[in-house]
């Protein structure tokens, strides 16, 4: 991405800071399958198996030998095998197997055909159309070798790797313990939801965000709750949340206002990487260290915090849990309106995609955008990346948001 504001990092540099500094946590444990989900490969799964494990049918039918098909001629059916029921008599020339989906192709026999296009006769069956040589067998071995790399160390038990897991029969996974990260929101306006509000003060909504993503990510949860704009307070909760947690994450007070404590507490207790990134909302985010943890520095503005979370948080803890970290995947779409840009920042837009009568993909906004305004993030289902004024019409990138938001 291009842009920036004076002092200002750029959103790739300001990810390639975070992402060379940080070490992915080392201790593993070791969960039962049905544990597993959400959970990090500590490393490689190699296949114990071949896959299939034998030769199967993939059809309820008849499986034969294909060399001894002659057209018109009835073959004599010399059993029945079912799935977990293997036939193991021995099949006569010119004879053929019941046989249903599953179930175990005997050595010898090497195509099945499928019951609709056999005919029952007083002595057997009879093809009504040819058959094919080696058809409807799935092969021992055809899908995965025994050693294979089936899941690489880093990725994500997610609900489509749980099944190939299990279809291995593996039922103890090694995977890396589990991240554990304190969050506090900081400001004297701040009201628990539940409670009545004072001239001046809000509802903490940011830590109501964040928490449900880190939820989604598999990462516990260490909730600080609110802490006022009062030094020594802060003070002890960035000590506390240092000794507890893996990382640090806090909203608000990363601003110049005079409650902004954030920044001498990081230089007294650990240190200052960076401190504001060309981005819209969220100019105002700080990365650094407290002891020996990560801080992330979130800013006040709901919207602000959750979309810094989103983009710059969420890929840093990604590769602190040890997870493999790709980029995520932009596309482009038909703009439905004129998105305006932020001067020298990268706006990222809360957006709503569809699809139109030509089956092309457009993007219109959601509405006001200001980073207080909960209500159109609410309503999207993408971030529209606008890095220079898009004209009604023309092309946009759009990113859809993924898994720890829906
Ligand atoms: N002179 C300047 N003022 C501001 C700048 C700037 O560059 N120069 N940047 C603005 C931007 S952009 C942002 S974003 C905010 C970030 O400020 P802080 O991180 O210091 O946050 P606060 O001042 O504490 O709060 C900002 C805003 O958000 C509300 N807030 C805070 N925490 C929560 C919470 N947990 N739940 C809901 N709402 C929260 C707070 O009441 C304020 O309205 O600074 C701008 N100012
Ligand atoms: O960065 Mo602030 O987040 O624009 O409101």
């Amino acid at each position: 991405m291009s842009c920036c504001d004076a002092g200002a990092m750029s959103v790739q540099d300001a990810l390639n800071t975070m992402l060379v500094q940080i070490t992915p946590v080392r201790e593993c444990v070791t969960v039962s399958l049905a544990n597993s989900q959400g959970h990090i490969l500590a490393e490689d799964v190699l296949s114990p198996l071949n896959m299939p494990p034998f030769d199967n049918s993939a059809m309820d039918g008849y499986a034969f030998r294909f060399a001894e098909w002659v057209d018109g001629q009835t073959l004599a059916i010399a059993g029945t095998a079912l799935a977990g029921q293997p036939f193991t008599a021995d099949i006569p020339a010119g004879a053929c197997l019941r046989i249903m989906t599953g179930a175990q192709v005997p050595a010898g026999l090497d195509t099945v055909i499928m019951q609709e296009h056999m005919a029952q006769t007083p002595e057997g069956v009879l093809f009504t159309q040819p058959p094919k040589a080696k058809a409807n067998i799935r092969y021992l071995g055809e899908e995965i070798r025994t050693g294979d790399v089936v899941l690489k160390a880093g990725s994500r038990l997610h609900a489509r790797a749980l099944p190939l897991l299990a279809t291995l029969g593996l039922s103890e996974i090694k995977v890396r313990r589990r991240l554990k990260v304190a969050i506090f929101s900081t400001g004297d306006e701040l009201k628990m939801p539940g409670t009545p509000l004072q001239a001046g003060e809000i509802y903490d909504s940011n830590r109501y965000g964040i928490e449900a993503m880190l939820n989604r990510m598999g990462i516990e949860c260490l909730n600080l709750g609110i802490i006022p704009d009062d030094p020594a307070q802060l003070r002890d909760t960035f000590i506390q949340a240092a000794q507890s947690a893996d990382a640090i994450i806090t909203s608000g007070g990363v601003s110049v206002g005079e409650a902004d404590y954030t920044k001498d507490l990081l230089l007294e207790l650990g240190e200052v990487g960076f401190w504001s990134v060309a981005m819209k909302p969220g100019k105002p985010f700080a990365f650094g260290k407290i002891r020996d943890k990560h801080f992330f520095g979130l800013p006040g503005n709901p919207v602000s915090a959750f979309v810094t979370f989103y983009q710059l948080v969420q890929p840093a803890l990604r590769k602190l849990a040890g997870e493999i970290t790709v980029a995520p995947l932009r596309i482009p779409a038909i703009a439905e309106h004129n998105f305006r840009s932020a001067k020298n920042r990268v706006d990222f837009q809360r957006g709503l995609i569809s699809v139109n009568a030509d089956g092309l993909i457009t993007v219109r906004s959601t509405g006001a955008q200001g980073s207080g305004m909960f209500t159109s993030l609410c309503a999207a289902n993408c971030f529209v990346i606008v890095e220079k004024d898009v004209p009604a019409g023309s092309s946009v990138t759009i990113e859809l948001f993924n898994e720890i938001v829906n």
